[in-house]
């Protein structure tokens, strides 16, 4: 079995294809999902759910039915990326079931998060906000410029398409928890306006939503005369895509617990 990462602790599972359940499946990602897996064949999708339905698909089963969905395909994993509440009524299905989930889906808020970590206790759910390798790089990357230009001002700017419910993104908001452990200080402060100067020690975070931008992600240090800029672009989804179904493959059959994709790709730091 492909596993990718460190290559340790991986699981005993025999060497047939890994079984996938994904949700939400008429959505951006969940098309990206399934064209994808299509091309695999290190793992077979055995179930798509939709809470919408479309007509002129009919592999598409009733999101309502998903716990009994989920026992009689009996899924190695499932894969989700919806919305909030649906995401977490979904790993609720998946902990009934004893289903290994990767969330992939972002807007959490702080009550939702905490029932997804419970449901960590007994499954293993591997959450992140966003499963490209770049922005791997780039929380790297960030964490040590802010490390090595203390006093600096940070800014941070995020751009996507205009279909996007949450902001800042779950990745800008990433980010931010990155360079608010490395500043030991909290104090982001979302867009500006009215009439005073910056305040020393803000994070600024500005969102955008424009057009089909699949993810733009800019960290800005400014001091001493000098700009460094650091920034991330998405060329397609099928970035997200490809990692969640590795991150899917890397999850099946491993012990309960809470994951992250920095796990799949062996990133320690
Ligand atoms: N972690 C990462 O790398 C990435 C994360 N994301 C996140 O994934 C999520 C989905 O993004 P995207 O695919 O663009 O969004 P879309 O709106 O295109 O698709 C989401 C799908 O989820 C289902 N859904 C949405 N709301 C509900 C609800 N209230 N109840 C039940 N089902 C619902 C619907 O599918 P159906 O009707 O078929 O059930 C919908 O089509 C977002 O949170 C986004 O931020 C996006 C890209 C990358
Ligand atoms: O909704 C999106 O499209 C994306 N969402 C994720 C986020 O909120 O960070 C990841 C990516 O930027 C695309």
């Amino acid at each position: 079995m492909s596993a990718g990462g460190d290559g340790e602790d991986v699981p005993e599972l025999s060497e047939r294809p890994v079984r996938v359940a994904i949700t939400g499946a008429t959505g951006r990602m969940g098309v990206e999902l399934r064209e994808l897996a299509a091309d695999r064949d290190d793992l077979t999708v055995v179930l798509v759910v939709s809470r919408s339905g479309d007509d002129t698909d009919d592999e598409l089963e009733d999101a309502a039915d998903l716990p009994s969905l989920l026992e009689e395909r009996d899924p190695d994993v499932l894969v989700d990326f919806t919305g909030p509440e649906s995401s977490v009524e979904y790993v609720a299905a998946c902990v009934g079931t004893e289903i290994p989930v990767v969330v992939g889906t972002t807007g959490f808020s702080a009550e939702q998060n905490a029932a997804l970590e419970d449901a960590g206790e007994s499954i293993p759910l591997l959450k992140a906000a966003n499963f490209s390798r770049g922005i791997a790089g780039l929380r790297r990357a960030v964490r040590e410029a802010v490390s090595a230009l203390p006093g600096y001002d940070i800014e941070l700017t995020e751009t996507h398409h205009n279909g996007k419910r949450d902001a800042p993104s779950g990745t800008a908001n990433t980010i931010l928890d990155d360079i608010e452990t490395e500043r030991e200080t909290d104090n982001r402060v979302h867009g500006r306006e009215g009439d005073q100067p910056r305040e020393a020690g803000e994070i600024g975070v500005h969102a955008r939503r424009a057009g089909d931008v699949t993810g733009e992600h800019e960290v800005l240090l400014a001091g001493n005369h000098e700009v460094l800029s650091l920034t991330h672009r998405a060329g397609s989804r099928g970035v997200f895509a490809a990692g969640a179904l590795d991150a899917a493959v890397w999850l099946a059959g491993r012990e309960a617990g809470r994951y992250d994709f920095s796990d799949v790709i062996g990133d320690s730091r």
